[in-house]
């Protein structure tokens, strides 16, 4: 999985049209979304997570509370993203993973949004400039066998 973990005043998007035949089903109220002071978390399934999928939910987890507890938020923005990497794992298999880091993070208490899966979206975003308001990670399987 790759990750882009940018730290903004504000992410907020607007569903345009679908990116996929089937993509997720979603409400009326879930077409626009915004969060304030917001870590935004743009994310990649790769085809390897797929050896793996729980272990790349937690390592995902916990590379999300380490940035977020050192920029200092709770707001975090789960957001689907098929540009970070050209071995992109399967649309179901990344919806799954997505959902339960959704899932996961809110068990943990920090106040969460995920924008919709398969579509394609205008955004808007504000990052904050600071040395830590934009990071990259690289998450693999621990056992991931090279192709
Ligand atoms: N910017 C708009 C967009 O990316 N749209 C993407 C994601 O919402 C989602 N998607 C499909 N496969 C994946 C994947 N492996 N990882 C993450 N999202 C995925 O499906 C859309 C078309 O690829």
């Amino acid at each position: 999985m790759r990750m882009l973990l940018i730290h903004s005043d504000y992410l907020e998007y607007e569903v345009k049209g679908k990116a996929l035949k089937k993509p997720e089903e979603i409400k009326e109220d879930q077409k626009i979304g915004k969060l304030d002071e917001v870590l935004a978390v743009f994310m990649s399934v790769e085809k390897v997570d797929e050896q793996n999928p729980d272990e790349v939910v937690d390592k995902a987890i916990k590379e999300i509370e380490d940035v977020a507890s050192q920029v200092k938020t709770k707001n975090i923005f789960v957001y689907p993203f098929a540009h970070l990497s050209s071995e992109l794992g399967s649309p179901e298999i990344a919806l799954k993973i997505l959902k339960k880091i959704e899932e996961k993070l809110k068990e943990k208490e920090y106040n969460v949004k995920r924008a919709p899966f398969g579509y394609y979206k205008a955004f808007k975003l504000s990052c904050k400039g600071h040395p830590l308001a934009e990071l990259s990670r690289t998450i693999v399987p621990g056992e991931a066998k090279k192709e």
